[in-house]
């Protein structure tokens, strides 16, 4: 069984990536970290900085996150990030992804002990 720790990492995190991906970046990456088995999932941030440099996110400033708690927490400084958005012609099981490069700050929750990110919930 995964932890949601090591589902975060597996869904999220992509340090040897940085700083640039080709546009076939979400497609094939997708796929390799299972995100489209059984539906494709429609929207998902990979994160191209160190894991530790993401762990600390969770000791930085604290934010609501989308669903109403209180344990999201906000990068103080930007980060370099793949966006993969699901494209609308896509259909299961081709999943079609628009590969976006920004830098954002991360909004994640973090959860347990240690505490650690256990989700992504936004960017800006
Ligand atoms: N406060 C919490 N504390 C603890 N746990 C919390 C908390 N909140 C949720 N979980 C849990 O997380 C799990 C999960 O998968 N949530 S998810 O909303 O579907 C994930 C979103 C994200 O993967 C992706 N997305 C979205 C935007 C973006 O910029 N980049 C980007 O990648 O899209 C997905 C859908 O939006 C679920 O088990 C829920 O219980």
């Amino acid at each position: 069984r995964e932890s949601q720790a090591k589902k975060f990492i597996r869904q999220h995190m992509d340090p040897v990536s940085y700083p640039r991906v080709s546009s076939s970046y979400c497609n094939q990456m997708m796929r390799r970290r299972n995100m489209t088995k059984g539906w494709c999932k429609p929207m998902n941030t990979f994160v191209h900085e160190p894991l530790v440099d993401v762990q600390a996110v969770c000791f930085q400033g604290t934010v609501t996150c989308k669903d109403g708690q209180s344990n999201c927490h906000q990068s103080s400084s930007s980060m370099s990030i793949t966006d993969c958005r699901l494209t609308t012609g896509s259909k299961y099981p081709n999943c079609a992804y628009r590969t976006s490069q920004k830098k954002r700050h991360i909004i994640v929750a973090c959860s347990g002990n240690p505490y650690v990110p256990v989700h992504f919930d936004a960017s800006v």
